[in-house]
C-alpha cells in the first residue's frame, strides 16, 4: 500500500441496462493533488463519483481511499475523506451554523473550534447565523463544502461543485478549492464538465469519453502538448476516438 495514493481506482466498470455506464477505469490521486476529472454530460463522472461514496456497487473494479477498500472497509474508506454528489442540500429553515453544527455530531470527537474555523475557511463567518433559505446559490454551495470538510478531511470529493450556478458563485467556489488545497493541503477529486474550469484549478486531469478514459495526465503537461487551450485539445483526442471507433466498426463489417 502507497501511503501517499489518497484515491486509487482500479479497473472499475458499471454497465447499466441501457448498456451505458463506463468500463474499466483506472487511476490515481496522489496526496495534494486537485485531479479534474472531466467529461461531457453522459460520459459516466456521477457513475464513477456514486461508486466512489458507496452509493452503488461497480460490476468489477475496486476503489481504495487511503489504501481502504470502499467495498469492503467502507467506514475506514471513508474515514478521511469527505463527499459531495452534485448539488449541497441543507436545512433551509435552520442556520448555516446550525446545519453545520448537525454534520459535525456525526463526528464525536471534533473540537467546538472546527465550526468556527470552517465558515471562516468557506467565507460564511459573517452570515453563519442565517438561515440557509436567505443564501444564494453560491452559499449554499459553500456551506455543502463545509458539511462535507467539518471532519478535517484529507480528501475531498466533490461532483460537479459548480453546476447551475452563476458566474460570481463559480469563482468563489474555484477560490475556495484553491484556498484549501493551499492553506488546509486538502486532495481533492473533482469533477466537472467545464474544461476551462479544471484548467484553472487542476494540476491533474484525467478526461472521460462514452465510459472511457481516454486520457490523463498533469495538466502543465497537457497544456504543453495541446499547444493551445485544453479545449483545442479535447477536441482533438475527440475526433481521434471516434476516427479510431469508425475504423473499428469498419474492420469489424469487412471481416
Ligand atoms: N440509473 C441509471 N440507469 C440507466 N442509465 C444510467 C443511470 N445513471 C446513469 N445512466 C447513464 O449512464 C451514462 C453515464 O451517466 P453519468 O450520470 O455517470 O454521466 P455524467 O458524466 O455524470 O453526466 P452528467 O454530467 O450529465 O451527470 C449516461 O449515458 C446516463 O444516461
Amino acid at each position: 500500500m502507497n501511503a501517499e495514493i489518497a484515491l486509487d481506482i482500479q479497473g472499475l466498470s458499471k454497465t447499466y441496462r441501457n448498456k451505458r455506464g463506463i468500463d474499466d477505469i483506472t487511476l490515481q490521486v496522489a496526496r495534494g493533488d486537485v485531479y479534474g476529472f472531466f467529461g461531457p454530460n453522459g460520459a459516466g463522472k456521477s457513475t464513477v463519483m456514486k461508486i466512489i461514496a458507496g452509493l452503488i456497487k461497480p460490476d468489477r473494479g475496486h476503489v481504495r481511499l487511503f489504501g481502504h477498500d470502499v467495498g469492503d472497509q467502507y467506514e475506514l474508506a471513508m474515514s478521511q475523506a469527505g463527499v459531495l454528489i452534485e448539488k449541497a442540500e441543507a436545512f433551509e429553515y435552520m442556520s448555516g451554523r446550525r446545519n453545520l453544527e448537525l454534520a459535525a455530531r456525526l463526528y464525536p470527537g471534533l473540537p467546538k473550534t472546527r465550526i468556527d474555523e470552517v465558515l471562516e475557511l468557506v467565507g460564511l463567518a459573517a452570515s453563519g447565523r442565517e438561515k440557509v433559505g436567505h443564501y444564494s446559490l453560491g452559499m449554499k454551495q459553500r456551506l455543502g463544502i463545509a458539511c462535507a470538510l467539518v471532519s478535517k478531511p484529507k480528501l475531498l470529493i466533490l461532483d460537479e461543485p459548480t453546476n447551475g450556478l452563476d458566474i460570481e458563485s463559480m469563482v468563489e467556489v474555484r477560490e475556495l478549492i484553491k484556498r484549501l488545497a493551499a492553506q488546509e493541503r486538502t486532495t481533492f477529486f473533482v469533477s466537472s464538465h467545464l474544461i476551462s474550469e479544471m484548467e484553472m484549478i487542476c494540476n491533474r486531469i484525467g478526461i472521460l469519453h462514452e465510459g472511457k478514459l481516454i486520457r490523463e495526465g498533469g495538466m502543465a503537461e497537457l497544456l504543453q502538448e495541446s499547444g493551445q487551450s485544453l479545449e483545442t485539445y479535447f477536441v482533438a483526442q475527440l475526433r481521434i476516438e471516434r476516427e479510431g471507433a469508425r475504423h473499428e466498426s469498419a474492420a469489424v463489417q469487412y471481416h
